[in-house]
């Protein structure tokens, strides 16, 4: 288990993480998200150990972790974290960089171990090309293998397919991340990209201005968003006055709807006047204004700018997410 007890850091004066605690379960994936700047990378290295808190403990299990000032070689024995910089040998192969630290003993050990994890990458033709041939998003892929090398306990991933194609990504995402469950290895991956936290995350943490505002099961935090900044982490959404879907509500108290929660029906007293539609393959994002408020709805097809639209909201959301 990771534990984190009231850990706070500061690069300079200015602190970056305020007060953190939190517990996770071995084998669990976690996301952590949280605005550009929020502290993401900062409470990924403090994990690993690369930087010391200013206060606070953490342990892995039964084990204090230790920043650089009490560890002459900085990083836990027992994870990985993997950087935005990839951090790779580019004179070496993709095979070299990827055996680096395993051991040569069994020589058809360390093959076949190589390989295994070129496969789960999907790089195994690239395996003789030396790191510096190869673009970003392929060198991404070797790195993320490199991390899983040595099996760490805990794998620590900061925007790990931030720079791979979506062809790639979701093929790799899916290896990856039952390669983790298999082996029960727990991770922690920053991630700004929803797909990465709904799939593949059992619980999301929340980061905002370095505090963690909340910490549940993805679900939970998906469905039932505590306020607009985490629902915004998900893409667009709606803060629409309650009153004017339910009654019983103050006229400040809002709601939060995400754009497919919106429809466009015929009968409606509630009335848009539409905008703009972007076409978003499998749908169409309308841009309307309701009540002098630009909204965003998902919709099946294109519809003229400046045409007037009901919408409506199912009772079961709404009465789901409104909260007195
Ligand atoms: N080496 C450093 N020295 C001083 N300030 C830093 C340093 N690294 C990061 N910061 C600052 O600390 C804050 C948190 O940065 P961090 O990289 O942890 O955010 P993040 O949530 O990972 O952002 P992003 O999503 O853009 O990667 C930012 O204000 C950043 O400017």
């Amino acid at each position: 288990m990771l534990t984190l007890k009231n850990v706070s850091f500061a690069y300079n004066t200015v602190p970056v993480l305020k007060n953190i605690n939190f517990t996770i379960e071995k084998g669990k994936h976690i996301a952590l998200i949280g605005a550009s700047g929020c502290g993401k990378s900062t409470l990924l290295k403090i994990i690993y150990g690369l930087l010391d808190t200013n206060q606070g403990t953490l342990f892995w299990d039964n084990q204090k972790i230790l920043g650089p000032a009490y560890n002459l070689v900085p990083g836990q024995e027992n994870m990985k974290y993997l950087s935005q910089g990839f951090e790779l040998q580019p004179y070496r192969t993709v095979a070299e960089n990827i055996g680096q630290y395993l051991s040569n003993f069994e020589p058809e050990l360390k093959i076949g171990r190589v390989n295994e994890l070129l496969e789960i990458v999907e790089m195994l033709p690239f395996k003789d090309i030396k790191v510096e041939n190869l673009s970003g998003g392929q060198k991404q892929r070797v790195a993320l293998a490199k991390v899983l090398a040595k099996r760490p306990e805990l794998l620590l991933l900061d925007e790990p397919f931030g720079n791979i194609d979506n062809f790639r990504r979701s093929s790799l995402r899916r290896n990856l991340f039952a390669y983790l469950k298999r082996n029960k290895i727990t991770s922690i991956t920053a991630t700004h990209d929803k797909t990465d936290i709904l799939s593949f995350a059992e619980e999301t943490i929340v980061i905002h201005n370095g505090e963690i505002i909340d910490k549940n099961d993805t679900h939970t935090i998906y469905n039932n968003p505590e306020n607009y900044y985490i629902a915004s982490l998900f893409g667009e959404v709606n803060q629409l006055p309650t009153a004017a879907f339910l009654s019983g509500f103050e006229n400040d108290h809002t709601i939060l709807l995400y754009p497919h929660e919106l429809q466009i029906v015929e009968n409606s007293d509630l009335k848009a006047s539409v905008k703009k539609s972007y076409f978003n393959g499998n749908h169409y994002l309308i841009e309307a204004v309701f009540n002098n408020k630009v909204i965003f709805i998902e919709h099946p097809y294109r519809i003229e700018n400046s045409k007037e639209i009901g919408i409506q909201v199912s009772q079961e959301i709404l009465t789901s997410r409104a909260k007195k």
